[in-house]
């Protein structure tokens, strides 16, 4: 028996890679979780034959997180791409795509894209922003040629050894930036990958190409943007800034709201924290209460 990863699947056998190498496994006969469809970036356990074939999947292991559009398991870093412009970058929107990943353990790393669409005075106001998140903990690649050969190397760096999937909202330049990653790749962007999703019937099957080191699923992702399922207790933790002040404010458990001697919202006072972080924290908290009408706080 061995154990590896689902790398790709196709019509009842997974490719499988372990130590290196890819093993074809059969998904069906003693695959005993009947129930639970395997998809890429399973860690499974798998039969191997005595002539060093692969036989039956034999057990998924437990998925430490699961995204549904693409279906993968199991990622660590998402590369949240986010347009400068076209469309209008949105920090809400950007504040709720790293709530949604640190909500599954998912590490973000932020690309910003079409930095090369402004203006000497934008581009220096969207280096502010960068800063901000930079200062957060995240990593940021703000650069005003945003595929530069630099900024790829250093993103291929930074993505060895990990379980990788493309994020972002429509047109925000997740396919460009997976060509420049993976040459040969091909994948259609622009009008012309809208034009391919209006005449797709099937789904694509995702798989995850070895780039240099890093697995990086071949599909963008999406994420909802709408709803919140952590508890609003739940929320500030998902906030790093926040969390990492937390102890400091008076009470266990403090909100960052009414509360007297709040740390973040001292924090937030000297403008050691992001007022649009904040701003966003508050308008989520309020999502959930509305959600939940019976929730008591
Ligand atoms: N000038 C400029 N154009 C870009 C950049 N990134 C993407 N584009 C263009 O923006 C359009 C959308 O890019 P895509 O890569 O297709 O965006 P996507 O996120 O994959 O979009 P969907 O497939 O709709 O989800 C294409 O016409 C790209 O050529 C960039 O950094 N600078
Ligand atoms: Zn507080």
């Amino acid at each position: 028996m061995k154990t590896g990863i689902i790398q790709q699947s196709l019509s009842g056998f997974y490719d499988v890679l372990a130590d290196g190498q890819l093993y074809r496994t059969r998904g069906r006969g003693n695959f005993r979780q009947k129930k639970v469809k395997p998809v890429v970036g399973d860690h499974v356990e798998f039969a191997v034959n005595d002539d060093g074939t692969a036989g039956y999947m034999l057990k998924i292991l437990d998925r430490r997180n699961l995204l549904v559009r693409p279906p993968v398991a199991n990622i660590d870093v998402a590369v949240v791409v986010t347009a400068a412009t076209q469309p209008v970058f949105s920090p809400n929107l950007l504040d709720r795509q790293l709530v949604g990943l640190e909500e599954q353990g998912i590490t973000p790393v932020i690309y910003f894209s079409k930095t090369d669409l402004l203006t000497a005075g934008q581009y220096a106001q969207l280096r502010e922003v960068a800063a901000g998140y930079a200062k957060i903990g995240y990593q940021v690649f703000c650069h005003q040629a945003p595929f530069a050969a630099d900024q790829l190397s250093k993103l291929k760096g930074l993505l060895v050894g990990k379980v990788v999937t493309m994020m972002g909202q429509t047109g925000a330049g997740k396919s460009t930036l997976l060509n420049h990653l993976v040459p040969g790749l091909d994948l259609a962007t622009g009008e012309i990958s809208q034009a391919l999703k209006r005449g797709r019937h099937t789904t694509r099957k995702v798989s995850l190409l070895d780039v240099d080191g890093a697995l990086i699923a071949d599909t963008p992702g999406f994420s909802s943007y709408e709803t919140f399922d952590m508890t609003v207790e739940e929320l500030p933790m998902l906030f790093p800034e926040m969390r990492r002040l937390a102890p400091e404010c008076k009470f266990r458990g403090c909100l960052h709201l009414k509360e007297p001697a709040c740390a973040v919202k001292d924090a937030l006072e000297h403008g050691i924290i992001m007022k649009s972080r904040y701003d966003d924290y508050v308008q989520f908290h309020d999502i959930i209460v509305n959600q939940k009408p019976n929730y008591k706080k």
